[in-house]
């Protein structure tokens, strides 16, 4: 149901309405988001997804401000490079081939990779989905886009500089086949040449959020908080306004013009949100 949703709102992006569309669904999703968080209902399939990308070279912070914003905004984190992993570790059919790929530093082909994905955004209880490390091609990008059917609604970008991204994945410690500086200089490469494009597509798209990521765990999260805390905010106010009105509307009419007060209330909480 939520593809179905999602599907119709990219169809008509190009118009005013599809942007109010898009930001009604945004803070619609964030908002049923924080009343079943807080009264620990799962969320049905039909809630409209709200997706986070989450760029950035190899080394910049990605998996770990993840684990922060899931523990602050309770978003359910889908990386990208571990779904791989699990692939090479559980010996698929596409194993032998991803474990190459991540060897060479090189990108595993789309349909792999958004087919993993995709299993476990439905596998998923959550409607709120960070993406970790996805897409890193534009190839990546437009097959996610008709795969899936939706587009982002925030792309993150940890910026960081190549010496400390290198600093960092040799000093990851994880057992990682693609931590060694043979590879990471691969994976730099492919970044600068695969994974910018994309990053700048979403710039022009004014979706993009460019985190500046050095300097401790804790100073990178400064920077990412208000971002969620933003949408957060948006949606509980357009949520208070729109009881405040319907109930401003209920007392005018006295119930007895009750659809075309529902109706005033819309247009005017369409229009608020707008300008939010
Ligand atoms: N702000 C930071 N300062 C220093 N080290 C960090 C910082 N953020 C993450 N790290 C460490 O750097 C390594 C790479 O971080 P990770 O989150 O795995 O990056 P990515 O997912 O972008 O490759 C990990 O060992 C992690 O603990
Ligand atoms: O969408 C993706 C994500 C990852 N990878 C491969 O998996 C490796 C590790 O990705 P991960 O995101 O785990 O690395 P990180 O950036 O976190 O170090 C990459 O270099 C690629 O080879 C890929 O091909 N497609
Ligand atoms: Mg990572």
């Amino acid at each position: 149901m939520w593809r179905r949703v999602a599907s119709l709102s990219s169809s008509i992006s190009s118009s005013f309405l599809a942007q109010t569309a898009s930001r009604l669904n945004s803070w619609e999703s964030l908002t049923t988001g924080i009343a079943q968080q807080a009264k620990g209902v799962i969320a049905p399939k039909e809630k409209t997804p709200f997706i986070t990308f989450v760029l950035g070279g190899p080394g910049s912070g990605k998996g770990t401000q993840c684990i922060k914003i899931v523990e602050t905004f309770g978003f359910a984190h889908l990386s990208a490079g571990d779904l791989l992993r699990r692939e090479i570790a559980s010996k698929s059919a596409d194993g032998a081939m991803i474990l190459n790929t991540i060897k060479e530093g090189k990108i595993v082909p789309s349909q792999v990779t958004v087919k993993l994905i995709q299993k476990e955004m439905e596998l998923s209880d959550n409607h709120k989905f960070l993406i970790d490390g996805f897409p890193r091609t534009e190839e990546n990008r437009v097959s996610f886009e008709r795969i899936i059917g939706v587009e982002p609604n925030v792309v993150l970008f940890f910026d960081c500089p190549e010496e400390e991204m290198v600093k960092r994945v040799l000093n990851r410690n994880e057992g990682r086949v693609d931590d060694n500086l043979e590879t990471i200089k691969k994976r730099l490469t492919v970044f600068q040449a695969l994974s910018l494009p994309v990053i700048n597509y979403y710039s022009e798209k004014g979706k993009l959020y460019t985190i500046k990521a050095i300097g401790t765990e804790d100073e990178i999260f400064e920077q990412v908080r208000p971002i969620f805390a933003a949408f957060e905010v948006c949606s509980v106010s357009a949520m208070i306004l729109s009881i405040q009105l319907c109930c401003f509307f209920l007392l005018h009419f006295e119930s007895e013009n009750l659809t075309t007060a529902l109706f005033l209330l819309n247009l005017f909480g369409i229009f608020v949100m707008f300008l939010i």
